[in-house]
């Protein structure tokens, strides 16, 4: 088991190839945030390149933000492909309490594959669980405190790992809770800070073998990137670009300095 610094080290030496399904919206930030980190990220979507993709890349990230029929399919096959080829997964359920079709989606995908790391802000994670479906488009309009119940049953339900982002971000597995209480309130202000923080977490899953330790140093990279974008950045505008040179700057001197981790 390793710790942040030490997942930051391995994503930056073995550069792992991480596949996104994910939105219109987020590509390039999300493309831009893996480089960032020293990961390889390739965006492929096409029915007919899925499963190959899949199976040559070291973990797959699934979000639904921009969902079509065409590549709801495309999704299903990807995470059925991951299981059979051991390749860890990480879903992001955006907006899913805002649509019944997202709501379906949702239970069609984990269906069909369970998801290793489940990372969503507190309404998502409430709707999923099933415990509400009160979502407001794709922002939260919850307090993370309140979805911890929910996000403590689905991991229990999936046995898997969830991840509620906000303020502060929970990450659960069954019974075991952590907390990160890094990140700026400037984050919900700029688009993709989610999805963002999805896909760092799947770069750490394809180098760290525990869920738990992999998500905590993903949202680690994530609170602690924001931190430092933030204290340097005048509004959004700047902050997108603070951020992304504030994960490349990262290292274990600033990690341990900074990280809020409540283990
Ligand atoms: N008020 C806040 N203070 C600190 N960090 C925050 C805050 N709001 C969001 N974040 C951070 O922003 C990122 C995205 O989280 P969130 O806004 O919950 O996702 P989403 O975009 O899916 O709603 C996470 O890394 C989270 O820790
Ligand atoms: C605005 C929007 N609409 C559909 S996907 C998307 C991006 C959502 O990104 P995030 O949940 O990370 O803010």
């Amino acid at each position: 088991m390793n710790n942040t610094a030490t997942i930051l080290d391995l994503i930056r030496t073995k550069s792992p190839l991480v596949h996104n399904i994910t939105n219109y919206v987020v590509m390039n930030n999300t493309a831009n945030g893996l480089l960032a980190i020293g990961a390889s990220p390739v965006m492929a979507h096409a029915i007919e390149e899925v499963e190959d993709i899949v199976s040559i890349s070291s973990s797959l990230v699934i979000n639904m933000g921009t969902l079509s029929k065409k590549w709801v399919e495309s999704m299903i096959m990807a995470v059925k492909k991951a299981k059979t080829s051991g390749t860890p997964f990480i879903f992001d359920p955006v907006g899913v309490g805002a649509s019944k079709y997202r709501m379906e989606t949702a239970q069609i995908l984990i269906k069909s594959a369970t998801p290793d790391v489940i990372r969503g802000n507190a309404s998502e994670i409430m709707a999923l669980a099933q415990l509400a479906s009160i979502s407001k488009g794709v922002d939260s309009s919850m307090d993370g405190q309140d979805a911890v119940a929910g996000g403590i049953e689905l991991s229990k339900k999936l046995n898997n790992t969830v991840i509620i982002s906000g303020a502060i971000d929970y990450i659960i597995t069954g019974d075991k809770i952590s907390t990160i209480e890094n990140g700026s309130p400037l984050m919900s202000k700029i688009t993709g800070m989610g999805c963002t923080a999805t896909a760092i977490v799947g770069a750490c899953i394809a180098v760290e073998n525990d869920m738990h330790t992999a998500a905590i140093a993903g949202m680690g990279i994530m609170g602690i990137a924001g931190d430092m974008a933030a204290s340097a950045s005048k509004g959004p505008g700047s902050f997108q670009v603070n951020f992304i040179d504030a994960l490349y700057l990262l290292n274990e001197t600033t990690i341990k300095a900074k990280l809020k981790l409540n283990d």
